[in-house]
């Protein structure tokens, strides 16, 4: 169970402490968003999960009273401070923390043999996109089950068309379909932060699809200039004009602008030419 908000605010005067902002220390005080995230990612005993900034540690000590194995990494040393004198010693098994940024441990130390990974976090927000993009290497984890700015959200579940779409929806949208997406009171937090957050349920598709680094990199480029023409774009990419006669196909031509291509076409981008 969640502390509650005096209880979360006595702890922090305790350890001295003071919510930092850019770190996205919104701490979740909520007992039912706690017990949502544990079912929509389907956590069992014995099963292994990621949390990404355990803060007080109150998705760990869920998962980790389940009976699951946590992987987890924080970057702010106090509260890995705490979390190493309390939940470390509570459960010397099963939890696993490391000190350190998410983006570039995206992982948190987890063992590449770990089968069945499933990933289960309340995300510092300014992190959300380099850390998803990060995770998106095999062996990938079966449902991420994450809290995130509304903003990130949309963008991560955007549609060809819409202003939110970007190269992290093509990327996501290739290995991942959107089971679930869920609104979440600001009261859910301590302290209660001045964004909206959503809570979104990734699943991993039948047959996921991880995009080649210089593919990733192209499109990425692609979207810096999202209302220009592919054909103009790729004027000078002679190795990548057989894609723009492949257009057609997707009911699109060298006109379309990338934030209009779907990811079927962009998938077929991917091994062409020498991107
Ligand atoms: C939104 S809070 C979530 C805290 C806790 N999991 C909860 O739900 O109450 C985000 C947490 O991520 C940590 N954090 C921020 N940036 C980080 C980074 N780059 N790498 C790892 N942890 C980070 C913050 O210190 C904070 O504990």
């Amino acid at each position: 169970m969640p502390l509650t908000p005096s209880a979360t605010r006595a702890l922090l005067e305790s350890l001295g402490h003071r919510p930092r902002k850019p770190l996205g220390q919104n701490f979740l005080i909520d007992g039912n968003i706690v017990r949502k995230s544990l079912q929509l990612a389907g956590l069992q005993a014995g099963e292994t999960a990621i949390e990404i900034g355990p803060g007080l540690g109150t998705l760990s000590r869920a998962m980790l009273e389940l009976g699951c194995t946590v992987y987890s990494i924080e970057l702010d040393s106090s509260l890995s401070g705490h979390l190493s004198d309390t939940l470390s010693k509570e459960f010397p098994g099963t939890f696993h923390l490391l000190e350190g940024d998410a983006v570039k441990h995206p992982r948190a130390g987890t063992p590449e043999s770990t089968a069945n990974l499933k990933v289960v976090a309340n995300l510092p927000y300014a992190i959300t996109t380099p850390w998803l993009e990060g995770m998106l290497e095999v062996p990938l984890p079966s449902d991420m089950v994450l809290m995130m700015q509304k903003e990130a959200a949309d963008r991560i579940t955007a549609q060809p068309g819409s202003k939110a779409y970007g190269a992290i929806s093509i990327f996501i949208g290739a290995a991942y379909e959107r089971a679930g997406v869920h609104k979440v009171s600001r009261a859910c937090f301590y302290p209660v932060p001045g964004v909206d957050s959503l809570l979104l349920h990734l699943r991993k598709k039948d047959k996921p699809v991880l995009f080649s680094e210089p593919a990733r990199e192209l499109i990425r480029q692609l979207f810096t200039q999202r209302r220009k023409q592919i054909g103009s774009l790729l004027q000078k990419r002679e190795d990548l004009h057989p894609w723009l006669e492949m257009l057609p196909e997707y009911g699109r031509d060298r006109t379309t602008r990338p934030e209009a291509i779907p990811l079927e076409a962009w998938l077929a981008l991917d091994g062409l030419g020498s991107n």
